[in-house]
């Protein structure tokens, strides 16, 4: 049998074909539900997903037909999404992953049924949120299905822990028993985004992936501890206005600022909150996810630090589909 898997982010999409239990395709594109909160609707991002859908089909010489079921995790169940759908509440592994998922028929550009994997949030249902307690609540759309498929590999420790996912959005999610248990989430990538693109910054960085090293990341997080956030940005500036660093070191301290005031709050929450987390695991495919490890080391020196590499076409996320296969193919026995 064959399925579609698509892993709907804020900014890049990610599409798998799973032929007979095992992948056999993978598409990118760079859409998201940052294109539906620019433009004002959905219909980029679903052009987009759809596009991902066809690739794969015809790539590998099928046609929809023989597509047994597509799923969608990720944003594609957030207000600028395809269809908004609640976050489930915690505690969260693969069955409830399954169990939850919904099925929605998208009219306009699939003309078929999706099945959509709903995202997490750290507060009971029915929980009346206001300006009060916004501050305590965090939620997730996506890396509920990274947790699953790492929850189903051999990297997991034994303990807590907690798994950091660095992207649009920091999300640290805490790990217990099995069951992904509390989330603290941050807005890292999309900031960072921002800053290198639509201002003064954008000629004085580096746009493509630069290695991260000790010196530049820990400079940066230092600025940010000692004079705020603003300030050490214009440092960052300031090294282009004085004619000093290259491009790429300047892209590293920026990275060890808005990364520094993650690590600082995690190191603070496994202090108040997470207390007895024994261990922590950093995943992503990109370089800039070091930035996490050379921070995480100085903050927290006797704390286990993994990082693991997503490399893009095999990930932790199309592993945590396959888990949801397997309960799939129960359940039809
Ligand atoms: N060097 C970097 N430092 C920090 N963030 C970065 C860096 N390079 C890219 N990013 C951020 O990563 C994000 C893009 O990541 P990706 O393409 O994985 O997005 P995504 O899968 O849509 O994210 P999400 O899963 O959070 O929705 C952008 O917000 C970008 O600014
Ligand atoms: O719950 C939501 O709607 C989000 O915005 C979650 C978002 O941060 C994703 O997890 C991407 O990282």
């Amino acid at each position: 049998m064959n399925y579609i898997y698509i892993n709907c982010g804020t900014t890049t999409s990610r599409g798998y074909l799973v032929r007979d239990g095992k992948p056999s395709g993978y598409v990118s594109k760079v859409v998201g539900t940052k294109d539906s909160s620019l433009s004002g609707g959905n219909d980029i991002l679903l052009a987009g997903l759809r596009e991902i859908y066809d690739v794969l089909i015809d790539r590998n010489g099928l046609f929809e037909r023989d597509i047994e079921s597509v799923w969608i995790s990720g944003m594609a169940t957030s207000p600028f999404g395809i269809t908004e759908i609640p976050h489930m509440t915690m505690p969260v592994n693969a069955q409830k992953m399954y169990d939850e998922s919904v099925t929605f028929y998208e009219e306009s550009y699939f003309d078929r049924e999706l099945r959509l994997l709903r995202g997490v949030k750290n507060v009971p249902d029915g929980t009346v949120v206001d300006l009060e307690n916004i501050e305590y609540i965090s939620s997730i759309r996506g890396e509920e299905i990274d947790i699953v498929g790492l929850l189903s590999s051999n990297y997991t420790p034994e303990g807590p822990f907690v798994v950091v996912a660095p992207s649009s959005h920091t999300q640290f999610c805490y790990v217990k028993d099995g069951a992904l248990t509390d989330i603290l989430s941050s807005f890292t990538g999309e900031l960072r985004y921002a800053l290198s693109r639509d201002t003064m910054l954008y000629g004085e960085q580096e746009h493509g992936d630069v290695a991260m090293t000790e010196q530049f990341v820990r400079k940066g997080c230092e600025y940010l501890r000692k004079y705020g956030f603003c300030r050490a940005v214009q440092i960052v500036h300031g090294a282009n206005t004085f004619g000093i660093l290259s491009k790429a070191e300047r892209t590293q301290i920026l990275n060890g600022i808005i990364t520094g005031s993650v690590t600082d709050l995690l190191a603070q929450h496994i202090s108040k909150k997470w207390t007895d987390v024994e261990e922590i695991v950093i995943f992503g495919g990109k370089p800039y996810i070091e930035a996490y490890q050379i921070l995480l080391k100085d903050t927290l020196p006797s704390m286990p630090v993994r990082l693991i590499t997503d490399i893009n076409g095999n990930s932790f996320a199309l592993s945590g589909f396959l888990e949801l296969l397997k309960i799939e193919e129960n359940a039809a026995h």
